[in-house]
């Protein structure tokens, strides 16, 4: 539910439980006691997350601090009774009855009713019909309620911005590095040019020479601020023709202004004073811009084969949808027939709208993209600016670093001015399903919030003007060309700062409301990076279409100035040029003039999203066509330059060490710009152009891991070989025993889980073992380097990202082979073994018959190397054909070992917590043994630092 801007604030209305509840009973329940009615909907307003917040800042608006010393927060009763209180006045709102005398009426110590906020600020707001009322039997009552509507209360609102025309605007040809100007915007420039020099920021984009704009590298003094000036709303002249196009009404309120009498003050007076007059401009005048002059806006016709956005989806249903209600909006949105339930049309799960841009072919790429990949994991592990495995807002630190364009576009999304200017939703809370087995489980799509955790990370982007990095898959439909024809699912495009953010409503069939707040953020490629990559491949499209090819592609981008990063100041904050900016009165804060009709855009304004005082923003809504334009003229910050191309990673460090997690990550391949794991032991290597590059590390003596300390909580319950046993799990005394070594002395621990599921032995590694030990660990690094036991990491079998999932470790399998890990790709027959494994697996034979007295030959090992933060994750060994023990040599680093019941054995209100945790050391050998240790449990292995593992199981000879 959305804050209360007063305490009449009718939006309250809008928003559920009360549009969901109250719709169509006014009627009805007028003419009895609605007690009963509005407890219910009290209790249905207690489950909207934000409750007490509306609730406390409602009453805020209205009583002063005696109430809440009378009623205090956080007291069942007192609780109950704010909430009634606040119930029932919106009953009475909504019922038309004076809400405010029942206030009054009730008594209350501490109530007071408060200044301006009462009436003469507040707009009336017709309760529309939400899509529930449809069916209701009053539901005719609810509709256009005009029952207080003053319209000199109502900010003048431009309706007709619309009527400017972008492709009209751009088809002024352009002549001697001059954009002329649209006649149109003349008359309206030189007013604001007139005496004032501040005043030229308003001016709309292309009417000056570029160079007037913003000095380049060689200009002889840098301005001291970029513009920053913007319009008060009583000010704001209109930005597109409308006088002749105003309806006859709308032209008499703008013209003839109410009188001023006590009871209809005028407007307070902000800004620059009196109006001035028009004069005429001439184009060379040299004045600072609003506007960027990078600009070459494109229009979006001239990417012929790319739909720029789904209005042309939507306006199909919509035509006559340019004045419309909310609710025929909604209608409009209900009865399309390609919205389907949000599972149904995505193939990701997390989906970010209802409808989805149908992707019209685009032409093939001609070049790889610098900066590619084609696995979510190879970003994630290779580009520093995007670690997100899931959801499409990278963020660190509160600010956000890299953003992901995906497919699902939301309507009026953009990607205009030659991908210079990006506008895009943000910030999750989209319908989502998710399957459960069989079951889909959907997920209603909810307002975004500036408190929202992503949201908010962009908006601190926006609002410190820090730069960030935006990516694209081979499903964001407005890219001009098909990524997938060069085989990339992502690409990085470049640094962009947020130029402007503001909330709107989108239709939302999911959500009761029917409609949700979404964030939107437009975003500006920043200059002082090299041109953007797809440039060229556009350039020499537009060549070959005027015919003009053979001309040399960058000639075109003659007039794309590039400025000096030293020249320009850096303003840490947003720009608000005046002609994109206007200051809401209601809430007193800046919204942007994004669309052709004009409306606050900050959703905790009650006139939030209204075109006026009953209406809402039409769905077809054209962009202001300035808005559409580059205004910021600052350039990357220096820290930025050079920073988004990923470090090549060092293949011989001096110290020898390449076992850390910084080894672990991926690598960018700069001869074809594709981003990789690391996926093989001894050498990078790009899965694309094969280019190859060796590791030169040092082997590691196990003896530089053996102090480490694993991280054993206080509440440790045993000896220093476990942490816990609970769930029935039962401990044994721990055994001694002698090995084949004379002299040696080991121990065994042994734990047995409940109900006969099978047993767990740690096996402790006596001293000379432990040698033996050494040496396996050192034979497995020095054939692992030369490429004799060949450690890779695999693809897992299932996953729900796109492009192949590796395992976090390396492995390699002798013997049988295991289809868990890699199958006959990642086995060599025990004949060809290394002989690092053959030891490890003559280790754990011995160890077994020494400690448990039996005899057990496996004819499987499967050995794993861990770097620095790398693990194995929670499974069962499930394998097919296998026996009953498995067996593993622990090497290196410590590691914690967890052991937990499958999580079809965990009741519904049971937690699932870690049944028995043991510390493997080095030399140690763990048996898991019994089918029920596979069968009802899971196991995880956490090492602290670089580790390696041999696990040895007898497994059914062709069992595949
Ligand atoms: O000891 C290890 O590293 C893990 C072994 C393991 O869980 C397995 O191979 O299934």
């Amino acid at each position: 539910m959305r804050s209360p801007c007063c305490l009449e604030d009718r939006a309250l209305l809008l928003d559920a439980p009360f549009v969901t509840e109250f719709a169509g009973r006014r009627t009805r329940l007028k003419k009895q006691d609605p007690t009963a009615f509005l407890g219910r909907v009290s209790e249905l307003l207690q489950k909207q997350p934000n409750w007490e917040t509306v609730v406390e800042e409602w009453i805020g608006f209205g009583f002063e601090s005696k109430f809440r010393h009378n009623y205090p927060l956080r007291n069942k009763k007192h609780d109950e009774r704010r909430l009634a209180i606040f119930v029932k006045f919106f009953w009475y709102l909504y019922t038309e009855e004076d809400a405010m005398k029942y206030l009054r009426s009730q008594k209350l110590s501490g109530y007071v009713q408060r200044g301006p906020y009462v009436k003469e600020e507040s707009i009336d707001i017709a309760f529309p019909e939400s899509p529930l009322s449809i069916l209701s039997d009053d539901s005719p009552t609810l509709s256009h309620n005009a029952a207080i509507v003053d319209i000199s209360a109502i900010p003048a609102i431009d309706h007709h911005l619309s009527l400017l025309d972008v492709s009209e605007q751009h088809s002024v040809p352009e002549q001697d590095g001059i954009v002329p100007m649209v006649p149109q915007y003349e008359a309206h420039a030189s007013t604001l040019l007139e005496g004032d020099p501040g005043a030229s920021h308003c001016l709309p984009s292309n009417t000056l020479p570029r160079e007037a704009f913003w000095p380049g590298p060689n200009a002889s003094a840098a301005p001291t601020s970029p513009p920053q000036t913007r319009a008060v709303e009583e000010e704001l002249p209109p930005v597109g023709p409308y006088a002749p196009n105003a309806s006859a009404a709308e032209a008499e309120f703008m013209l003839h202004p109410r009188p001023k009498t006590p009871e209809n003050p005028p407007p307070p007076k902000r800004g620059r004073g009196r109006p001035r007059k028009p004069r005429p401009v001439s184009v060379t005048e040299t004045t600072a811009p609003a506007i960027h002059p990078l600009i070459r806006p494109r229009s979006p016709d001239r990417l012929p084969l790319v739909p720029v956005s789904l209005d042309n989806v939507v306006k199909v249903k919509t035509e006559a949808a340019e004045d419309t209600s909310v609710h025929e909006v909604l209608k409009n949105w209900l009865d399309r027939p390609d919205i389907k339930p949000a599972h149904e049309v995505g193939e990701e799960m997390n989906l970010v709208d209802l409808t989805q841009e149908p992707m019209l072919p685009k032409p093939p790429l001609h070049r790889l993209p610098p900066i590619w990949a084609k696995a979510r994991q190879e970003v994630c592990e290779a580009f520093q600016w995007f670690r997100s495995y899931q959801g499409g807002v990278y963020q660190n630190n509160g600010t956000v670093k890299g953003y992901f364009l995906s497919a699902f576009s939301a309507q009026r999304d953009r990607f205009v001015c030659d991908g210079k200017l990006i506008i895009s939703h943000g910030g999750g809370k989209a319908e989502s399903a998710r399957k459960d087995g069989p079951t889909v489980i959907s997920k209603a799509a909810e307002d975004q919030r500036a408190d929202d955790s992503s949201v908010r990370a962009l908006l601190e982007n926006y609002r410190r003007a820090q730069p960030l990095v935006l990516l694209i898959d081979d499903k964001y439909s407005s890219f001009p060309f098909d990524l997938s024809s060069r085989g990339v699912y992502m690409a990085v495009l470049g640094f962009y700062r947020i130029i402007h953010a503001w909330a709107e409503y989108q239709p939302s069939t999911s959500n009761a409301n029917g409609r949700v707040v979404r964030w939107k953020f437009a975003f500006q490629w920043c200059e002082g990076q090299d041109e953007p990559w797809w440039l060229e491949q556009m350039n020499s499209m537009d060549a070959a279409e005027a015919g003009t090819a053979g001309v040399d592609a960058t000639q075109s981008n003659q007039n794309m100035q590039v400025f000096a990063p030293v020249a320009v100041p850096i303003t840490p904050s947003p720009l608000k040029p005046a002609n994109l900016y206007f200051t809401c009165r209601h809430c007193g804060k800046d919204s942007p003039l994004v669309y052709s009709a004009k409306a606050c855009l900050n959703p905790t304004c009650h006139v939030f999203w209204m075109i006026s005082h009953n209406k809402y923003l039409p769905v077809k809504l054209d962009y202001n066509p300035d808005f559409l334009s580059l205004i910021d003229p600052r350039p990357l910050p220096i820290s930025f330059c050079g920073t988004l191309l990923p470090k090549a990673p060092n293949p011989a460090p001096r110290n020898g060490i390449t076992t850390s997690y910084a080894y672990s990550r991926g690598w960018h391949c700069r001869k074809c710009g594709r981003l990789a794991c690391r996926s093989a032991w001894e050498h990078y290597q790009c899965p694309n152009c094969k280019d190859t590059l060796k590791i030169i590390g040092q082997i590691r003596p196990a003896i530089k891991f053996l102090s480490i300390q694993p991280p054993i909580p206080e509440t440790k319950e045993g000896p220093d070989s476990f942490i816990l046993d609970r769930e029935g799990v039962k401990r044994y005394p721990v055994v001694v025993f002698n090995t084949s070594n004379r002299g040696d002395v080991a121990t065994r621990l042994t734990f047995e889980l409940p109900e006969d599921k099978g047993r767990i032995h740690l096996i402790k590694a006596p001293r000379m073992s432990n040698l033996e030990a050494d040496s396996i660990f050192e034979a497995y690094q020095q054939q692992a380097a030369d490429g004799t036991l060949l450690f890779r990491r695999w693809p897992l079998r299932s996953h729900k990202l796109r492009g192949p999932l590796l395992t976090n470790y390396f492995s390699q399998n002798s013997g049988e082979t295991y289809q868990y890990v890699g199958g006959t790709d990642n086995t060599v027959p025990f004949d060809r073994a290394p002989s690092a494994v053959v030891q490890a697996r003559d280790l754990i034979e011995r160890r077994l018959k020494e400690a448990l007295g039996v005899d057990h030959k496996f004819n499987e090992v499967l050995s794993a190397a861990y770097m620095e933060q790398q693990k194995m994750a929670f499974h069962s060994d499930s394998e097919k054909g296998l026996g009953p023990v498995v067996a593993g040599l622990s090497m290196g680093s410590p590691a914690l070992m967890h052991f937990r019941r499958l999580l079809k054995y965990v009741g519904p209100d049971e937690a699932r917590t870690n049944a028995l945790t043991v510390i493997l050391r080095h030399g140690d050998v763990l048996v898991m043994e019994g089918a029920g240790v596979q069968d009802c449990y899971e196991h995880t292995v956490v090492p602290c630092n670089f580790r390696i593992a041999a696990t040895a199981r007898w497994i059914q000879p062709n069992h595949g």
